[in-house]
């Protein structure tokens, strides 16, 4: 068994469908006197399947939030559960498991500048060392393909507009079928009609994958793609809609 089906198993064992689980989550930067607490008492439990959209002022934790429910950086107090492990106090081997099970989508695209975008979405599937070379080659082709850039294997970044780069990002992020997407401003720097072919993308393969989504925008007019919306003011979760 792997450390993706090991995780996975546990999960399946709790028998509940909650993917992300946060209660009396709190988090500080800076030591003694710069000491700043940036998360107030977070709470909130995010459903297998289910997309979120994260929303609320610039400076006020949504990117800390995600880092912390990414595994990227371990909270300071409280409990984070995710697929049922909790971060909060977590070695750095059971962290490195977690991000396996997650795909990350950021603002700027990430993507490798010396590889082609098949090659580049190849190394979301690498990391696991579960697939062999033409079970890679096969899958990265077939999820280009499903983002409409299957004429564009062989094409560098440069190559490529911002909307195909990000198409190739999420490409990249959904390939292994993680049970997680965590995306930080996916559209920022994409024109609405890129930005709206982009998000209708994530969606819809998430929603064929199951796969839960945590979003973080500023971009009013993706909230549609939300089954909720909660919104961060001064470190803290002030509203969740439906
Ligand atoms: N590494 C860090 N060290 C110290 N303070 C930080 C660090 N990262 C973020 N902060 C502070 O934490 C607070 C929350 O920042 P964060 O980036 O999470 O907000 P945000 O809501 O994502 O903002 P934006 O919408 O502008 O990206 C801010 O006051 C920021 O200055």
């Amino acid at each position: 068994m792997n450390a993706a089906n090991i995780i996975n198993a546990s999960f399946s064992e709790t028998g509940t469908n909650s993917v992300i689980v946060i209660a009396g989550l709190n988090h500080y930067f800076g030591d003694g006197h710069l000491k700043k607490q940036v998360l107030f008492d977070i709470n909130l439990e995010i459903k297998s399947g289910e997309i979120v959209i994260m929303t609320g002022p610039s400076g006020s934790g949504k990117t800390t939030l995600l880092t912390l429910v990414g595994a990227l950086r371990s909270p300071h107090f409280g409990s984070l559960k995710i697929l049922n492990q909790e971060i909060c106090g977590a070695k750095d081997n059971q962290l490195v498991m977690i991000r396996r099970q997650i795909g990350y989508i950021f603002q700027a695209h990430n993507l490798h500048r010396s590889l082609t975008a098949w090659q580049n979405v190849r190394m979301g599937l690498e990391m696991h060392g579960t697939f062999s070379r033409e079970e890679m080659r096969h899958h990265a082709a077939e999820i280009l393909t499903e983002v409409g850039l299957g004429d564009r294997l062989n094409y560098y970044p440069e190559d490529l507009s911002g909307g195909q780069k990000q198409r190739v990002a999420i490409a990249r992020a959904l390939v292994s079928h993680p049970p997680i997407v965590l995306a930080d401003e996916p559209t920022a720097a994409l024109d609405s009609k890129s930005g709206r072919e982009v998000v209708n993308l994530m969606q819809k393969l998430a929603k064929e994958q199951g796969c839960t989504i945590l979003l973080v925008t500023h971009d009013n007019r993706i909230l549609d793609i939300a089954d909720r919306i909660v919104t961060m003011e001064d470190g803290k979760l002030t509203s969740s809609l439906r």
